[in-house]
């Protein structure tokens, strides 16, 4: 219940705000009627207790008192930010104008890129940060103005500002375009405990400023990737977009033409990290593994993917290399259906470390991060911690801490459940647990988890992020999960719900059987 407030007359009334605080004048109110009753004269032998209580209600009085002040203090501070912030963000947008301009004075742009530019800055409308996303009021925007840090030699834009096509996200409903981006959020009106209707389904891309740079990941050592990568290069190169390719396959197309020339790619492991900033989409060439090796590689914000499938299974490969042109076409026309997959973000905690942020890079991974026994003989002993709550301890093989788009993959081979990838939740699935009764668990996506070696385990642990970079876990080392931030946006060929009921049907046969015969054994009627 909310707390009363007591009033000179003896009423009560309840008084909290919306954003659950008690109001100043409110707070007064109840400390003058608090004082109302201390004041009243003492009557002649009075109780102790009621002296007591007297005393109980002049210190309610003073913590009243203090609330209130320290409310309006914050507020008072909350101003002041909000001024500095406001004085902040004219300052920013006036030295953007002044780049641009000059920008467009020394003809370093191409007449597009300023024309491009105005209408950014339009839609900026009020937004300083140079940040990936800004939250408009239909969906939300994306635009980056960039100056091209790095010294590559194969890059033709040296301290040019580039920028990044900008588009933007639609939440459809029932397959109709909806501009409302309809928030989970749960309202309290009346007493009355309800959620917002939940519409907002298919996330459509739409491009606001055509996409100028893409960005081909492909599997190595395969032939048919080869080709049909070179042909790709060709055709997109003929639609005047900027092409990066991985350094290994610029050396393999030069290697077979001169022509192939201005492919751009990266140096140094260090040119990887400026990626995002530079392109508006990559296409990958490959199975899951290719997709995967394309998500790694961004460690923060991630372009749309456009992955085609050259693998065996493809779960999340749903273009076909050989319509590759109709599909660019529709993807660079646009407005382009996408999933959007999250990813864990894994922190390694080493005993030694000194405290608790002391941690090693963490990794992001797009299916799973597995902690097994690795050679070792012996049952993994990992305890399990959910947000501070003890979940369980894992004696068996190991532990599968798997996205949704993960669901599909090691988690489910080890019994956990198919999860569509727009599923926002954590599945907790143990490999070859030595106990009958232990079933995979789905913990909801806000959770922060913590596996922890014990210091009493007979081994070391070993933990895998998406197949990939084992790292050993000795007794006292943990490692913490939660969801990052940063997703994967994988363009769909139908739409979220249609790929991923395709993939389960053709990838894994789903439910496959012969449909009964109609003839036979009937019931009677
Ligand atoms: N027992 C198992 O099923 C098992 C064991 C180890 C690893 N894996 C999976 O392999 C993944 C690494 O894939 P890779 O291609 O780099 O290695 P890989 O070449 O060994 O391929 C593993 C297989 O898993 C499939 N796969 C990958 N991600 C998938 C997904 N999200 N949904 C359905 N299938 C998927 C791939 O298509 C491939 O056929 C790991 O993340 C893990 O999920 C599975
Ligand atoms: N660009 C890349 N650079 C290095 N390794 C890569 C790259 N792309 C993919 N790989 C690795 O190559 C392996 C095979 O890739 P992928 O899964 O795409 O092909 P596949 O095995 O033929 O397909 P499927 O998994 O559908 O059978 C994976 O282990 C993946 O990590």
């Amino acid at each position: 219940m909310a707390p009363h407030n007591l009033t000179s007359n003896g009423n009560a009334s309840i008084v909290p705000c919306e954003n659950g605080f008690l109001d100043s004048s409110s707070l007064i109110n109840s400390e003058k009627a608090v004082k109302e009753i201390v004041e009243q004269p003492l009557v002649e032998g009075i109780e102790d207790h009621l002296i007591e209580f007297s005393e109980a209600m002049r210190t309610v009085g003073k913590a009243l008192r203090r609330a209130a002040e320290g409310k309006a203090s914050a507020q008072a501070e909350a101003s002041e930010w909000k001024r500095k912030y406001e004085l902040e963000r004219e300052r920013n947008l006036q030295l953007e104008n002044k780049v641009l301009t000059s920008v467009e004075h020394n003809g370093n742009c191409t007449e597009k890129k300023v024309e491009n530019s105005e209408q950014h800055l339009k839609l900026m409308n009020g937004t300083n940060q140079k940040s990936q996303l800004y939250r408009g009021k239909n969906g939300i925007y994306s635009h980056e103005v960039l100056r091209d840090r790095e010294q590559n030699s194969y890059s033709n834009v040296h301290s040019k500002l580039i920028r990044k096509a900008s588009f933007k996200l639609h939440w459809s409903c029932n397959g109709e375009k909806n501009d409302q981006h309809k928030h989970d959020i749960v309202s309290f009106d009346k007493g009355n405990i309800s959620t917002a209707e939940r519409s907002s389904k298919q996330i459509c891309l739409k491009w606001e400023s055509p996409p100028q740079t893409v960005l081909i990941i492909t599997k190595p050592n395969s032939s048919s990737v080869k080709v049909i990568c070179a042909e790709m290069v060709r055709w997109l190169r003929e639609k005047h977009l900027n092409i990066y390719v991985e350094p290994r396959v610029r050396t393999e197309l030069v290697a077979e033409s001169s022509y192939y020339n201005f492919v751009q790619t990266w140096k140094i492991e260090d040119g990887i990290s400026l990626l995002h900033e530079k392109v508006d989409f990559v296409v990958t060439l490959g199975g899951d593994g290719t997709v995967l090796w394309a998500a790694s590689m961004f460690k923060g914000p991630v372009p749309p993917i456009v992955p085609f499938s050259l693998g065996s299974l493809g779960f999340m490969t749903p273009f076909y290399s050989e319509k590759y042109k109709e599909c660019l076409k529709s993807i660079l026309q646009g407005p382009i259906s996408i999933t959007l997959r999250h990813r864990l973000q894994c922190h390694v905690i080493r005993e030694a470390a000194k405290t608790e942020y002391e941690t090693e890079e963490p990794i992001l991974v797009l299916n799973e991060v597995t902690i097994d026994r690795g050679i070792s003989s012996f049952l993994t002993n990992l305890e399990c911690y959910c947000d501070n709550s003890f979940v369980t301890c894992v004696q068996g093989d190991g532990l599968i801490l798997s996205t949704t788009s993960g669901s599909t993959a090691y988690s489910l081979a080890a019994g956990g459940s198919m999860v569509h990838p727009q599923v926002p939740g954590i599945l907790f699935t143990p490999i070859c647990p030595h106990s009958l009764s232990f079933r995979p668990l789905i913990l909801p996506e806000y959770v922060t988890l913590r596996i922890q070696v014990p210091f009493n385990s007979r081994g070391h642990a070993w933990a895998s992020f998406d197949g990939k970079d084992r790292k050993q876990l000795a007794p006292g080392d943990a490692l913490v999960i939660s969801m990052s931030i940063w997703p994967v946006p994988t363009a769909c060929e139908g739409d979220s719900t249609n790929d991923f009921l395709h993939s389960i049907h053709h990838g894994l046969h789903w439910n496959l059987r012969k449909t009964q015969a109609f003839d036979g054994p009937r019931e009677a009627i």
